[in-house]
């Protein structure tokens, strides 16, 4: 496998650095904490002293988000460029342009905090605890609670909490790829290492936000929070909760309407200058439309949608940690499930007991349950459960001496008892191959019976026994030369809405993969009923083929099954490389490594507490079909962003490019700076209706991706469209109605806003509009009514000291046939676009920090005290 450490390996300087080079006593030492005890002292001190142990903040807070709206150099310069023109006597346009100013500040502001409070709400409902020994007792505390000193345990699936020596472990393996870029997983021991070693090399340590990819482990917190590895790369990165995928795609829409604002701009005032006319006058126009281009609600209108989204999936019970979580649904191409528990019910009955020797049915469960987890009904897995539920009448007179619980990658349970003659007898229970493997003198039948059993879709564990001497002690290596006694038989059905639920998923245009511990006969069964695919690898066959191997297999593969939790992870990246967005569904302690590495981890809420931990996204309830649900929600908020998108570039930028253009040959401006900054400000108010509108079938029909090619197309097509009319306007005004500036600016205004507010009705949708596609009523509403205030403006005593007069109503006739003109022109500019638009997959824009944010997002408080 590759290795993205960077060439030159960096020595940390860091406390988990330091701790690397003592031996495990020295550690205990230097934390004054008794390795039996944990930490006894003064906790409210330790803590005050380290902070919490977090990375990143998730409060809504008032000033950043203010920022945010004035960050933009434009507002900058507008700003200065009206007090200047203030200074200069220009008053009554230089207070209006600030009042539109204000007020467009006000509406970003107010909608971007507002969706940074649902994301805080969403974040106060997830806690991510571990457990400590503290004051001799092992408690449960937040993650942002540890302080150093604090001992703590790790195990397969857990994110490290802090920076740890460690002071124990067993096959203790961590993933680190987030930290170093390492992808092959690191293995871990107790020892020192010299000083200067290069992080990816602190054998001795475990690092905060890295997972445990295999065994387990014991250690003691030696940092935290920003003091640690992952703080130190975690908090110099913007992890703000806004930050989503859809703003990165945003981005490059947002530097294409740049370049078209600066060279129009640029273009506009040069000429102005040129031909003698005030600079300020120039400058302040120039501006005013650079502001009308570019898109500064466009953020607030991605975060509010997202809000709204989270919203209505938790109507349907289903909880998403992050609001960038949603629009990682709406981009799936690839959904990797697990089969117990998720496809399956993960309620597992007991059927029968198939002998294969002389012992009875009864006999061969009694064996089988003296190596199960669970004594009482509850603990250990699903499959241990239903059998103690089978368990026959009477007590069993063996006595327990010790017991190897099971794992996923041995697929084995052992248990050592004594029997009631007196005997030690090693039971085995787990996966028939695995046992049969460790078997001696199979019987011939054995493999039949298995095969049908399997054929039929059921579960099926073996069980197998060896006599050993008394006194002896239970290792793995007693799981050999067993004789085996019979094979337990349980049915785990399909959920009843499983085969509709991935159906809508395919619908979606969705492929589903089974990625599955259990045999392959068994999976193949399941994926048959459900209507899936039913080609076949095993854990064997992965792990002869490499990872381009592997890539080109997963194409044709639709069942992974007998794979480890490990393999799992693997086929997850594996799948990632080959471009689509990657979505895990899956319960178990073995899967959550899978979930960690997916681009959307989902899981169930039956699910074991790693999983959920692991998971973006939980389903609350058994339905399996909300998850279309939340599919259908993340691209419809996709499919919205886009109207907003398409509506910007296509009469929005026409009008812009019209105003710029009229500049160049009219003896005055065309409209005032502050009245092209109040026509932005009724624009984009009509836009905020815009999350509320519905989406068509065949646009969420395929996955959400930018395609920044597609919109520039868009631009070019309907741009010019636009301009056409706002020229036809033009004559219309100045040849038949004669207008001097006031007249012409206000004729336009009405225009320019019913046009490129009502534009979104037709462009919302590639159908006929109203007819085979209905708008939202909100989105009519706004539209109609933000037109409506445009027109009657010019009619009311706010006329005079916005720079307008009222219009003869003959105008309005000759507007009503423009805008009418328009939309019909649009509609065949549409059924031609849309004819030869290419069909060509987008780039996915991909955060490269995408796991590094989520992993810090589990690391965050309210109040982040600065140290
Ligand atoms: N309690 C148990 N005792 C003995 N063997 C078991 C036990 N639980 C599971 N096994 C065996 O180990 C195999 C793998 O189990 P694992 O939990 O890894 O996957 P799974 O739950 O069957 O599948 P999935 O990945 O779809 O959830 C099972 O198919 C079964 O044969
Ligand atoms: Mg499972």
């Amino acid at each position: 496998m590759t290795a993205l450490a960077p060439p030159v390996p960096r020595a940390p300087a860091t406390a988990v650095a330091d701790a690397a080079t003592w031996d495990t006593v020295s550690t205990l030492r230097a934390m004054h904490v008794d390795a039996a005890v944990g930490v006894t002292d003064d906790l409210a001190g330790r803590l005050a002293r380290s902070g919490p142990n977090a990375v990143t903040s998730h409060r809504a807070r008032v000033l950043p988000a203010l920022g945010h709206q004035l960050a933009s150099p434009l507002l900058g310069l507008l700003v200065v460029a009206a007090v200047v023109s203030a200074a200069v006597g220009e008053r009554g346009g230089a207070a209006t342009i600030a009042v539109v100013v204000v007020l467009s500040v006000g509406l970003g502001f107010g909608n971007e905090y507002r969706a940074e409070r649902a994301a805080q709400a969403l974040h106060d409902q997830v806690h991510h605890t571990t457990v400590v020994l503290r004051d001799g007792r092992r408690q449960e505390v937040d993650v942002t609670g540890l302080v150093p000193g604090d001992l703590v345990d790790i195990a397969l699936g857990d994110v490290v909490p802090a920076d740890l020596r460690l002071l124990d472990v067993t096959g203790l393996e961590c993933d680190e790829s987030v930290l170093t870029g390492e992808s092959v997983p690191a293995i871990k021991d107790t020892g020192t290492v010299p000083a200067g070693t290069p992080l990816a090399e602190l054998t001795g340590c475990a690092l905060m936000g890295t997972v445990v990819a295999a065994g387990s482990g014991h250690g003691i917190v030696v940092a935290t929070g920003a003091a640690t590895e992952f703080g130190g790369v975690a908090v110099g990165l913007d992890t703000h909760p806004l930050d989503t995928r859809f703003q990165v795609g945003l981005r490059s829409f947002s530097v294409l309407l740049a370049w078209v604002a600066v060279v129009l701009t640029t273009a506009v005032l040069v000429v102005n200058v040129a031909l003698g006319r005030p600079l300020l006058d120039a400058v302040l126009f120039s501006l005013a439309i650079a502001v009308g281009i570019t898109p500064q609600l466009l953020p607030a209108v991605v975060s509010s949608s997202l809000a709204a989204g989270s919203r209505r999936l938790s109507r349907r019970h289903v909880l998403v940690k992050r609001l960038v979580c949603i629009e990682d649904l709406g981009d799936v191409d690839v959904l990797l499930t697990d089969k117990t528990g998720t496809l399956t019910e993960g309620r597992p009955v007991f059927l029968r007991a198939v002998p294969t020797g002389d012992d009875r049915p009864e006999d061969v469960l009694r064996w089988g349950l003296r190596a199960t987890e669970t004594t009482d009904g509850t603990g250990g897995n699903a499959l241990d459960r239903a059998l103690r539920a089978a368990e026959p009448a009477g007590s069993d007179d063996a006595v327990r001496l010790a017991l190897l619980p099971f794992d996923h990658e041995r697929r084995l349970v052992s248990a050592l008892v004594r029997t009631a003659d007196g005997t030690c007898v090693v039971v085995t229970k787990g996966a028939p191959e695995a046992v049969l493997d460790r078997c001696v003198d199979v019987p011939s039948g054995v493999a039949h019976a298995l095969a049908a059993e399997f054929a039929a879709g059921n579960r099926v564990v073996a069980v197998a026994t060896r006599t050993v001497p008394g006194g002896h002690a239970l290792t793995v290596d007693d799981e050999h030369g067993l004789t085996v006694r019979g094979l337990l038989v349980a049915s785990d059905p399909p959920k009843d809405d499983a085969a509709d639920a991935l159906s809508r998923l395919a619908d979606l245009g969705i492929t589903v993969k089974v990625v599955t511990g259990d045999a392959a006969p068994v999976a193949v069964h399941v994926c048959r009923q459900l209507g899936l695919g039913d080609t076949v690898l095993t854990g064997a066959d992965l792990a002869v083929l490499d990872d381009d191997e592997l890539a080109a297999a997963l194409a044709t593969t639709s069942v992974f099954a007998r794979v480890s939790p490990q393999d799992k992870a693997r086929i997850v990246a594996v799948q990632r490389r080959t471009g689509g967005g990657v979505a895990f569904l899956g319960d178990g302690v073995n899967d959550a490594l899978a979930l960690h590495g997916a681009d959307v981890g989902i899981s169930v809420e039956s699910a074991t507490d790693v999983a959920k931990d692991a998971a973006d996204v939980i389903l609350l309830e058994k339905d399996l079909g909300v998850l279309a649900d939340g599919v259908t929600e993340g691209r419809r908020i996709f499919v919205n962003t886009i109207k907003y998108v398409l509506m910007g570039t296509s009469s929005n930028v026409g009008n812009m490019a019209s105003a710029a253009g009229a500049s160049l040959f009219l003896g005055f401006l065309p409209m005032l700076p502050s009245q092209i900054l109040l026509n932005n400000l009724l624009y984009d108010t009509s836009q905020l209706a815009i999350p509320t509108d519905r989406a068509d079938d065949e646009q969420v029909r395929r996955p959400a991706h930018w395609d920044i090619a597609f919109i520039r197309r868009f631009m070019l097509v309907f741009g010019p469209l636009s301009s056409l009319f706002d020229a036809l306007t033009f004559v219309v005004l100045l040849t038949v109605l004669h207008a001097g500036p006031t007249e012409f600016r206000t004729g336009w205004f009405v225009e320019s806003l019913a046009t490129q507010t009502l534009v979104v009705l037709a462009i919302r949708t590639r159908r006929v509009p109203f007819w085979r596609s209905r708008p939202s009523l909100p989105l009519v509403l706004a539209a109609v009514g933000v037109v409506a205030v445009g027109a009657v403006l010019p009619a009311t005593p706010l006329a005079r000291s916005l720079g307008f007069t009222p219009l003869p109503a003959v105008y309005y006739l000759v507007l009503v046939g423009f805008v009418v003109g328009y939309l019909l022109l649009i509609e065949v500019g549409k059924a031609a676009f849309y004819a030869t638009a290419s069909r060509a997959t987008a780039v996915r824009p991909r955060d490269p920090h995408r796991h590094l944010r989520r992993r810090a997002a589990r690391f965050s408080v309210v109040h982040r005290s600065t140290r």
